[in-house]
């Protein structure tokens, strides 16, 4: 063990395995996740580091494993969903695995837009994985959903669908899996009786069962990608494809061809809101691994001098400490609003399942803007903490390469964020009831004093100070006073509207204060989330370390968006002339815990697959053995040599 983090963990004030049963729920679902984790010492996931074989060898590998992944599944009787996920990211690592779609879009969807019928004939072929599936939405010319090209028209005569795709721009494009699967979800417009009724969801089978040649439909991998290489994302084109009537979910086509409504339109995009959902909770990982990798590299990392002693930590230079605290007060913040965003949406999911759509728009708002808030923070968060490792982060032995190139597309899958966060619709629209004088329940109630309120731009001296920055409630009530900008954003569309614009050129002139107002709206929520989960610790040691770390990220959000809090008078210069001073002595405060708020996060090492944040910081001598891997080291003398250079 490296004597620098042994130090480390002997200066921390708080038990570390407490801080774990609080990230995992209770020490029963630690030690669940620990014995699952065990997993990791079945020699049959033994394998060699994906960034040493080609795309071909790592798609190879990542099918063997998911393979292998359900015959253990199998062997070990894990069947309860949770803990299916708990397993399937244990194995995965940092890398994606060539059945996920299957697992977290084809399979989701039969659960939720099956009939009983379609329930007893899709799900036993899904779940023994005799149906391998895609879910092919996205088209090579677009993604919003309305202008999506593929059409399924139905046949009375034969009772069949014909699903078609006419141009070249309605290839299906981008679904995963597109040399693993035999079937895919298709997304398509429905036309019956000669009108459209707009996207419904097809069941298509791709593959020949037994030789998994394609149907008569052209199929395949769309070529190599920023990362993803263990994921075929394919492209599907349909030539008149005939399907039967029975393969349409939710079945809303009559035998005669007549449309039955389903209950709302919006049940259809049912699954992306369960996986903008999980993302939340993938962000809080991804940036939970990013620090620690990060964190205990730095504390074995020694450079320069601050004084002219020994050469220090890295960790003890206070920009260090800048550029890696606030992140590690995100991946708590985001740990718990994972948790909260997971328990809203199986609530509101239940609601709906008994017919209740009365909180879908609230879900659908919550789940878009939370997900593009987080991925879009953990995304710019990996790459500081790469940087933050110097040269060696630029390795791919520390893993941060590859958790950026993989995490990146979340912010452009399940909807890309821009797009997401312009799903504010539903902020504006509860704005303007609140100032109707309608009082709003849930997450948006704090709308409905507003008007009491009368946050405006005013000058800043006319506003009494209202904030004491070291008390956190009062940090929390200006972020919401902060997210009062959707009235700046109402305000524009008015503006527009009143210069006899049409609604849509008033929604996109005013674009720019829409996605301001729902970035505002939803660092409230993480603020207020974050502040509501320290008054459920009751341990002081750990509620003391995790206040620090929740004041840090709200201060820090102050101090990068001071324009919006100085605009809306909510605090003053003075007061924001203290911030960057508090900044520094909460960084102080955390210093001594950092390693152990890392450890807290408990990533087995094989998890992590990194050599800078292995948990003994012996760093140096496992670089040395991971570059002698090398294919390029294969032999004393390359090829090369003896064609070119000789
Ligand atoms: C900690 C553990 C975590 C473990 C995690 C494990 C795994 C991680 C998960 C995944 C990673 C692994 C592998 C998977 C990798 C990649 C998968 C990627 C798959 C995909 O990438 S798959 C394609 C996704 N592709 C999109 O994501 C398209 C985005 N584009 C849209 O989504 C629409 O295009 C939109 C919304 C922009 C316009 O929609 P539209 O075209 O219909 O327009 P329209 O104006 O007609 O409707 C508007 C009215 O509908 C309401 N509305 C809309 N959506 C609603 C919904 N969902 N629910 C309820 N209401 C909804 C509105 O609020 C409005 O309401 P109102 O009218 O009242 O204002
Ligand atoms: C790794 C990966 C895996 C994927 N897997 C799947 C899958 O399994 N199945 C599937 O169906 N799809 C999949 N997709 C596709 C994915 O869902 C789309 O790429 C995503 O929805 C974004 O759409 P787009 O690529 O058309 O981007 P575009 O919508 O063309 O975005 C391009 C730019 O235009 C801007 N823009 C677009 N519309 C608006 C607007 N209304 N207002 C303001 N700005 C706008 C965006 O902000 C962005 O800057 C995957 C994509 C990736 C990268």
């Amino acid at each position: 063990m490296n004597p620098d983090i042994v130090k480390e963990r002997q200066n921390a004030s708080f038990d570390v395995q407490k801080l774990t049963y609080i990230l995992d729920g209770g020490p029963e679902k630690t030690k669940r996740r620990r014995e699952i984790s065990l997993v990791l010492n079945d020699p049959d996931f033994d394998e060699e580091d994906p960034n040493f074989l080609s795309r071909s060898e790592r798609y190879e590998q990542a099918v063997r494993k998911s393979a292998q992944m359900i015959l253990k599944l199998r062997e070990y009787g894990i069947s309860d969903p949770a803990e299916i996920n708990c397993y399937k990211s244990v194995v995965r690592g940092n890398f994606h695995e060539s059945l996920g779609l299957h697992y977290v879009m084809f399979l989701p969807t039969l659960y939720s837009q099956c009939d009983q019928e379609q329930s007893k004939k899709w799900l036993p072929l899904a779940t023994s994985f005799e149906v391998l599936g895609t879910y092919a939405q996205t088209e090579l010319g677009h993604t919003h959903l309305r202008g999506l090209e593929t059409t399924a028209t139905f046949d009375p005569t034969t009772q069949e669908f014909v699903l078609n795709s006419p141009t070249v721009t309605s290839i299906k494009w981008w679904p995963g899996a597109g040399k693993t699967s035999n079937h895919a979800v298709v997304l398509a417009q429905l036309y019956t009786r000669g009108k459209c009724h707009g996207l419904h969801a097809f069941i298509v089978q791709l593959r020949h069962m037994d030789t998994h040649e394609p149907l008569p439909i052209l199929v395949g991998d769309i070529g190599p990608k920023f990362g993803f290489s263990e994921v075929d994302n394919g492209f599907l084109k349909l030539d008149h494809v005939r399907i039967p009537r029975e393969n349409m979910l939710m079945k809303h086509v009559e035998p005669d061809g007549r449309y039955v409504k389903p209950a709302s339109a919006k049940l259809t995009y049912g699954t992306m809101v369960f996986i903008r959902s999980l993302l939340v909770g993938l962000s809080a990982l991804v940036m939970a691994k990013s620090c620690t990798i990060a964190i205990r590299y730095s504390a074995v990392r020694h450079q320069s001098e601050i004084r002219s002693e020994p050469e220090p930590q890295i960790l003890d230079y206070q920009t260090q400490q800048y550029k890696l605290f606030p992140l590690l007060a995100t991946a708590y913040a985001f740990s718990f609003v994972g948790q909260y965003m997971t328990e809203t949406y199986y609530r509101i999911s239940g609601d709906i399942n008994q017919g209740d759509l009365s909180e879908l728009p609230e879900l659908h708002a919550v789940s878009a803007g939370l997900k593009a808030f987080t991925t879009w923070t953990t995304n710019t968060g990996i790459e500081v903490c790469r940087m933050s490792c110097g040269g060696h982060g630029y390795s791919r032995s520390s893993a941060l390469p590859d958790l950026y190139a993989e995490f990146t597309p979340t912010c452009t899958y399940e909807g890309e964020n821009t797009v997401m966060m312009l799903q504010t619709a539903y902020l504006v629209k509860s704005y303007r009831q609140a100032k109707a004088g309608e009082q709003l329940r849930g997450i948006m109630s704090y709308l409905n004093d507003m008007e009491q309120r009368h946050v405006r731009a005013h000058p800043a001296s006319a506003r009494p100070a209202l904030v004491d920055i070291n008390d956190l409630s009062d940090l929390v009530e200006s972020y919401k006073l902060r997210a009062a900008l959707v009235e700046s954003a109402a305000k524009s569309i008015q503006q527009e509207l009143q210069k006899r614009r049409s609604h849509e050129d008033a929604w996109n002139n005013s674009a720019i204060d829409l996605v301001k107002a729902s970035d505002a709206h939803c660092h409230y929520m993480v603020v207020k989330l974050f502040t509501d989960k320290l008054s459920e610790i009751g341990d002081p040691d750990i509620n003391l370390v995790l206040t620090t770390l929740a004041q840090l990220y709200a201060l820090h959000g102050i101090a990068l968006n001071s324009g919006d809090f100085l605009q809306a008078g909510l605090l003053t210069v003075p007061q924001m002339q203290q911030i960057p001073v508090r900044i520094k002595e909460l960084l102080c405060l955390i210093r001594p815990n950092a390693v152990a708020l890392v450890d807290a996060f408990d990533f087995p090492d094989k998890v992590l697959s990194s050599v800078l944040g292995r948990y003994d910081g012996n760093v140096y001598e496992n670089l040395f053995e991971w570059a002698r891997r090398s294919p390029l080291n294969a032999t004393e003398v390359h090829e090369s040599f003896h064609k070119y250079l000789k």
